[in-house]
């Protein structure tokens, strides 16, 4: 089956050579080509160049795409939209005046979505996590992360990542899942981290290796949460399966955690809202990616991720949503764009890349999603008419997606 787009006004994120990632000055160079064509054949992108060049093929379904941009799909490494009810009353609290970990301290935060997590039937969550991740492949999502971590027991943990797999086989779109055991100490832990600890490595760990759900380990290195040492044996314990670690860091405090997490070959580091030099240093010359989240900072009020100083130092960035029912109840990747350009003053260019070619190395699948080169999955978005692409994060509020399309279909 063949799709021929025709007269596309710009073809985005273009790579005739493949890239896994870009990083630094590169970060500002989005290839492009104006007045293009783009062929799909079955689930893959086959060709695509300049209209002159458009080859004559009767037996196509063409599509004119004339004054529309074309784009690959979103790739939203860093989600939990796995998740049981909501915590409206937490966000009310906050606008009254608590902080995040005022609200945490009283047993709300992640032990609340744990608590409901745990007294909710698998069928009912995957039933309203699948809500979610319909939604967010109409926004133009065309691969997500999911995490576990509101489980915090044994069968709460499994049963997310029970989810997740099934979502996994009942949608078209990447799913990569990553056991978030370590995501905060249970009330019945509180004075006994290690033996937490021992639970998730001794108890947690095995039984999820072997029913083989999940690709990846994550852990919250916060002060209050999990230190750098309890994150390392997190992290040790999880490479034994074969699990490489992405991890939450740098959200509140910067303990030297991401040292630790680039020492044990971190596949990402994510947050990074409070960022040192020592930071910025050992991430260079690293294989980890630094990824920002700038709904979270937007929805609970705390400092942007410093993107200039990151690619200022020839770092590669990448940009998530962070989709959790605490911090970022939003998976809308077409805001997160927006909200870098308008609050971490990216480009339009560095904010497309860091939400596309760097997204999909943060979830480790650069070689198939992610750009416009020929071989890769067939999914992009095609938006409404556009004065140019720049339209996608000024007007920040309007949907100008108009359809989304994954390995070859239209969703
Ligand atoms: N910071 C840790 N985890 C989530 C929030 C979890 C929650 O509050 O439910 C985050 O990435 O923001
Ligand atoms: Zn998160």
């Amino acid at each position: 089956m063949q799709t021929l787009f025709i007269n596309i006004k710009e073809l985005l994120q273009v790579r005739e050579q493949h890239v896994d990632k870009v990083a630094g000055p590169d970060m500002s160079v989005l290839p492009k080509i104006d007045n293009a064509f783009l062929l799909i054949e079955n689930n893959l992108i086959a060709n695509f160049g300049v209209m002159e060049n458009c080859p004559n093929l009767p037996n196509a379904t063409i599509i004119d795409a004339t004054g529309r941009v074309i784009l690959p799909t979103w790739v939203d490494s860093h989600t939990h939209i796995v998740y049981a009810g909501n915590r409206i009353q937490e966000f009310v609290d906050r606008i009254n005046g608590l902080t995040y970990e005022e609200i945490a301290n009283r047993g709300g935060g992640i032990l609340n979505s744990a608590k409901k997590l745990n007294e909710t039937s698998e069928d009912e969550i995957y039933e309203q996590s699948k809500i979610r991740l319909e939604e967010i492949i109409q926004q133009g999502t065309g691969a997500v992360e999911i995490k576990s971590g509101y489980g915090l027991t044994i069968d709460g943990e499994l049963k997310m990542l029970r989810v997740i797999k099934r979502l996994k086989e009942n949608y078209p779109i990447a799913i990569k899942a990553t056991f978030l055991g370590a995501h905060a100490f249970p009330l019945d832990y509180k004075e006994n981290h290690s033996g937490y600890i021992d639970l998730i490595i001794n108890e947690m760990l095995p039984k999820i290796a072997s029913e083989n759900l999940a690709d990846y380990i994550d852990a919250f290195l916060e002060t209050g949460y999990f230190s750098v040492d309890e994150t390392i044996k997190i992290m040790e314990a999880g490479k034994k399966y074969g699990l490489e670690p992405k991890i939450h860091v740098n959200q509140f405090t910067a303990i030297d955690g991401i040292k630790a997490c680039v020492e044990n070959g971190a596949l990402s580091v994510d947050h990074l809202e409070i960022v040192t030099d020592e930071d910025i240093e050992v991430l260079k010359n690293s294989k980890t990616m630094p990824v920002a989240l700038p709904s979270c900072s937007y929805f609970i009020s705390i400092p942007y991720t410093p993107a200039r100083r990151i690619m200022n130092a020839g770092l590669p960035l990448a940009l998530a949503t962070d989709y959790n029912p605490g911090t970022t109840p939003s998976g809308n990747m077409n805001f997160v764009v927006a909200t870098a350009c308008i609050k971490m003053k990216m480009t339009p260019e560095e904010a497309i890349n860091a939400a596309t070619i760097n997204g999909a190395y943060a979830m480790g699948i650069s070689n198939t999603h992610g750009s416009i080169t020929k071989g890769k999955k067939a999914n992009i978005l095609l938006t409404q008419p556009l004065t140019s692409y720049y339209q996608l994060p000024y007007s920040f509020g309007t949907n100008l997606i108009d359809k989304v399309m994954v390995e070859g279909k239209f969703i």
